[in-house]
């Protein structure tokens, strides 16, 4: 693309420091609340600078469609992060560069989570739900826990075919939990010196602890991440039969893929960090707005006594005749979205828009969250929780084979278990909607406690603690649920 623009002049934005730039004057916990004010003043592109580093920020559907679908090709990469990507031995999907080993294994990902292959994983997400339901309603004070060991036992038996966990210190999960916390500490900006001067990452081994730790760390995560890939690759080459899983389809279209063992095992591993802790959260806000908002529970609860009646649980096969549902999951999404401002895209090349100046390397943010509230995308009540904005007048999902939201990214880098989560998601809130009646809980003064609608910031956005309470919405709904639960104990 030619760039008329010889001065080469950048997209505005705030002033800053001299050297530090706009470090100081972006809120750190809600970065979207500095991006609102900002776009008033600078419009839906403005960039700002991070001591020498340009971060572009885009905030509105027209740039976001501009940038990152029409010219995803030039904005697919991701920032630097220097002892991340060395702990992880640079086959972090989420963290790599555009590279071609990142469409190798995006390639090899797709075929193996895609929207038709999708339905090999109905059973353990529909009992997941079951177990799920069946733990908020006799201990619904312990629902924190439920949610977070439904989602982990959906993610590790897709990948793996391990059967459902039963405590948060299985070793599998200290493990996994163990390298997120040592990447995600490693992605705190300015965590390490060579962050902010990234000359030292050109130091020998020697000089340099971090690195010798890194790769010391690498070592000891690819021995477990490959003994766990190696187990079910090795039944796939002698020919024994085993259920579906992510890794049993990776070994088979491996060779197709041309993917070493190490870089299978790595894909594989990532997964869990990347689908695990989104799809809890979004479970949590969904609890919340459950709480929160008694009208939506009752009109998908006469949709589902409509559809589904009250003789048996909700299936996959009733998907497509539960539009408000599914109308739910979209709108949790939309109102309260996990990753609030997404993960950080980064230019490949120059680029030239609208008359400015988009040099390679510059970190692209969407505000996300300032999207989901915008009025001209969603109308003057893009603020409420309203899952009606999804239907048509017949009551159907609007645009259908569309998310309606961005909750999942964008391009090239759009996520890869998408198809996955809205699965996980629809069977949840239908089988606990079906069974459950949630309510905010009593304070001391006999009146409801609502929940706080605010988050809590940190690299998720999740809701702060609080608490419901349960019943069974009919008599043998939980008749239904324990029997069910019985079976598959
Ligand atoms: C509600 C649940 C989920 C949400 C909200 C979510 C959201 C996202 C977002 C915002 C991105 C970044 C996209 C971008 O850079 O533009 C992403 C990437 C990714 N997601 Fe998800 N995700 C969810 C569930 C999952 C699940 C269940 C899996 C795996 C089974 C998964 C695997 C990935 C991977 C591997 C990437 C990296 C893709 C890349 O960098 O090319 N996600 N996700």
């Amino acid at each position: 693309l030619y760039c008329v623009n010889d001065n080469k002049k950048h997209p505005p934005g705030p002033r800053g420091l001299p050297i530090l730039g706009n470090v100081f004057q972006l809120d750190p916990d809600k970065p979207w609340i500095s991006y609102a004010k900002w776009k008033k003043i600078y419009g839906d592109l403005f960039q700002l600078n991070m001591a020498g580093q340009p971060i572009l920020v885009l905030n509105s559907q027209k740039v976001v469609e501009d940038l990152f679908e029409k010219r995803s090709a030039k904005y697919s990469g991701r920032p630097k992060w220097p002892v991340a990507n060395e702990i992880t031995g640079y086959l972090d999907l989420p963290l790599l560069q555009y590279s071609e080993l990142c469409r190798r294994m995006r390639r090899a990902s797709d075929v193996a989570l895609g929207i038709k292959i999708s339905s090999n994983y109905y059973r353990v997400q529909s009992d997941q739900a079951l177990i799920l339901t069946h733990g908020i309603l006799n201990q619904p004070d312990k629902w924190n826990f439920h949610v977070q060991k439904a989602s982990i036992s959906i993610i590790l038996f897709i990948l793996y075919n391990i059967p459902p966990i039963q405590s948060l210190s299985d070793a599998r999960v200290v493990f996994m939990e163990n390298l997120i916390d040592r990447t995600s500490k490693a992605l705190l900006p300015g965590a390490h010196l060579v962050d902010i001067f990234p000359i030292l990452s050109h130091l020998p081994l020697f000089l340099s602890k971090w690195k010798r730790e890194a790769r010391r760390d690498f070592q000891g995560y690819s021995k477990v991440f490959e003994d766990m890939f190696l187990s079910i690759k090795d039944k796939f080459v002698k020919g024994v039969e085993q259920p579906n899983s992510f890794s049993a389809t990776l070994a088979e279209t491996q060779k197709r893929h041309g993917m070493s063992d190490l870089e299978c095992a790595w894909l594989a591993g990532m997964l869990y960090s990347a689908g695990q802790e989104t799809t809890s959260t979004a479970l949590k806000w969904f609890l919340l707005c459950m709480t929160n908002f008694p009208h939506v529970q009752e009109k998908a609860q006469e949709e589902l006594d409509r559809v589904v009646g009250r003789a048996r649980l909700p299936s996959f096969s009733d998907m497509k005749h539960l539009p408000y549902i599914r109308a739910i999951v979209k709108e949790v999404l939309r109102w309260q979205v996990p990753l609030a401002v997404g993960l950080p895209h980064a230019t490949t090349e120059d680029d030239c828009y609208e008359g400015y100046f988009i040099r390679k390397g510059t970190i692209c943010m969407v505000n996300v969250m300032g999207l989901h509230r915008d009025p001209e995308i969603y109308g003057p009540d893009a603020d409420k929780f309203r899952p009606e904005r999804y239907l048509n007048d017949e009551g159907m999902i609007k645009d259908e084979g569309k998310d309606g939201h961005f909750a999942y990214g964008f391009g090239h880098r759009i996520c890869v278990g998408r198809h996955i989560a809205n699965n996980s998601l629809f069977i949840a809130v239908a089988t606990i909607l079906w069974a459950v009646t949630i309510s905010p809980v009593k304070g001391a003064d006999g009146n409801p406690v609502k929940p706080d609608l605010e988050g809590d910031p940190g690299i998720f956005w999740r809701p702060k603690p609080f608490n419901f309470s349960t019943k069974s919405r009919f008599d043998d709904a939980e008749i239904l649920i324990q029997q069910a639960w019985d079976d598959i104990h």
